[in-house]
């Protein structure tokens, strides 16, 4: 069947039926595929602008990647935690301090622990004997000299390697730049930290372009009182559909067509897709037409890594009071680290947090097996440490509806990547965090990748109805009265 009969022989059903009652209201249609901060941006942008959106979603809650759980009787976010670049030209900051969320700042700018900085943490070895402090201080600013040194690598090759690469090259070169004993572990605990970051492993990560990323100034803080406020005021009064799993997105004749899982299909003028890059690049979804060679190579060419939390609740703290606890070992892939809630919210929670190919492996585990292991490593530090109340366990990288935590840059990634992720095809726009322009892989990123998308989309339907004429005054002067309230933030 070709397009024209597929629009034809759907036209008949109530769902179109009931679009084609509406075909006189003055703005166009727009179908978001997505509930997360990407798409729920996307679709408030273009609700607040009266235009006509739907937002499919995949999942029974909103969020996607962001994901605050209550159960512990306290927010915990078992996705997305921090707001990366504590400051006004962070987008997200308007909605914060609209909201009055507080944040907890964690870290400066430029830390060596990107989300941390050496101010409040202990480190411990495998027999729980605590790492000197110094020792810390020194083998950190160790890291650093490595890192620079990698630049100079960097500069020498015309192709790409990865970090692991170029660290093993310098280490070559620089033999005084090894560690020995305790102090190689904590470079691998730094390693870990590092690995965290990108949610993948060394030997994955491109030496190019690990360090060209736009990091907004201000730091990093906390969501104190986790992320969820953030995503309900966006998803405000907007026709959401939960447990709508896309599986088809046909484009033509000024249409677009999409069919959920039970069959039912949706039309709109225009489509702003925002799913994970994880779900693009299993091919989850069927395109009709199909997506050309170029984006279909877009999609392969980015890394998308893995991270996973394991949350204990405990009836009392029975830790120091620090902001993070880790564990130094061999290898990085051995290292570990707990970060701390009660420091930031009061509330006496450990989340555990593992990255990369260990963050797969845990998933291979059941939930039980998971925090036995986790409870081992707390017991390295504190041997004494009662079972935890309540646990939560989060699989990123399996859950069908991410398959991976975000996405970072493979060695040889070619420099045209974003733009071509980003590129529309016609009426299909393409939103979440991997299509940022700068901030790939982090909540304000995929923010502004959905507030860019429904731009353009919004752009090409009013061009297309001759209405260019119509501006966007009303959320300009919205953002300019939000930015005289402060953003709230301890730890300064
Ligand atoms: C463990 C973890 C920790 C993180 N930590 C931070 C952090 O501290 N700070 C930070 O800035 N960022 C962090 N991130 C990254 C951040 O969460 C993401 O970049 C961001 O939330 C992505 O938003 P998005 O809207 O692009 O995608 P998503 O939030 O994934 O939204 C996409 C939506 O599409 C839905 N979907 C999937 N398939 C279909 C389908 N077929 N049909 C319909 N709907 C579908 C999904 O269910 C989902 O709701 C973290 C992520 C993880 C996983």
């Amino acid at each position: 069947m070709d397009s024209n009969q597929l629009f034809n022989t759907h036209f008949r059903d109530g769902t179109i039926a009931s679009r084609v009652e509406r075909q006189n209201r003055p703005l166009p249609s727009v179908i978001v595929i997505g509930a997360g901060i990407s798409g729920l941006a996307a679709a408030r942008s273009l609700y607040d602008e009266s235009f006509e959106v739907t937002v499919l979603e995949s999942r029974d809650r909103l969020g996607g990647r962001i994901h605050t759980d209550f159960s512990f009787g306290c927010p915990v976010d078992m996705g997305a935690s921090w707001l990366h670049g504590v400051c006004n030209e962070n987008p997200l900051a308007p909605l914060i301090r609209g909201l009055g969320l507080s944040l907890y700042r964690t870290s400066g700018d430029n830390s060596v622990l990107y989300d941390h900085d050496l101010e409040s943490y202990m480190l411990f070895n495998i027999d729980g004997k605590q790492v000197p402090q110094q020792m810390v201080i020194e083998v950190g600013d160790t890291f650093k000299k490595i890192l620079e040194e990698t630049g100079k690598v960097r500069d020498e090759l015309a192709e790409d390697i990865s970090v692991s690469q170029a660290i093993s090259v310098v280490l070559d070169r620089h033999p005084e730049l090894r560690q020995q004993g305790l102090a190689h572990e904590v470079l691998q605990w730094f390693i870990c930290r590092m690995e965290a970051w990108f949610a993948a492993d060394a030997d994955m990560i491109s030496l190019k372009t690990w360090d060209q990323e736009h990091v907004l100034s201000g730091g990093h803080g906390l969501m104190v009182q986790g992320y969820d406020p953030v995503i309900k005021a966006l998803a405000k009064d907007i026709d959401i559909r939960l447990n709508h799993r896309v599986k088809k997105i046909s484009s033509g004749y000024n249409k677009v067509m999409v069919t959920v899982e039970d069959g039912r299909n949706f039309v709109a003028d225009a489509a702003i897709i925002t799913v994970p890059i994880g779900i693009l690049k299993a091919n989850l979804i069927e395109f009709e037409p199909k997506l050309p060679d170029w984006k279909v190579s877009a999609i392969s060419d980015l890394g998308v890594g893995n991270e996973n939390k394991i949350a204990l609740r405990f009836d009392k703290v029975f830790w120091p009071n620090v902001e993070l606890l880790g564990t130094v070992a061999p290898t990085s892939y051995s290292c570990g680290y707990f970060l701390n809630l009660h420091k930031a919210t009061g509330h006496p929670v450990l989340v555990y947090m593992v990255a990369g190919r260990f963050a797969y492996d845990l998933e291979k585990q059941s939930d039980e097996a998971a925090v036995n292991f986790v409870m081992q490593q707390l017991k390295k530090m504190f041997p004494n440490a009662p079972k935890p109340v309540q646990y939560l366990v989060s699989r990123w990288g399996t859950d069908p509806n991410s398959l991976g935590c975000y996405s970072y840059d493979l060695v040889g990634k070619p420099i045209d990547v974003y733009d071509k992720l980003r590129a529309p095809l016609g009426n299909l726009f393409f939103g979440g965090e991997a299509v940022s322009l700068d901030n790939q892989g982090s909540v304000h990123g995929a923010y502004s990748a959905g507030v860019m998308a429904a731009e353009n989309c919004e752009t090409y339907l009013l061009e297309k109805q001759g209405r260019v004429e119509k501006l966007r005054l009303a959320s300009v002067r919205h953002e300019m009265l939000e930015t005289l309230i402060p953003l709230q933030i301890s730890r300064m």
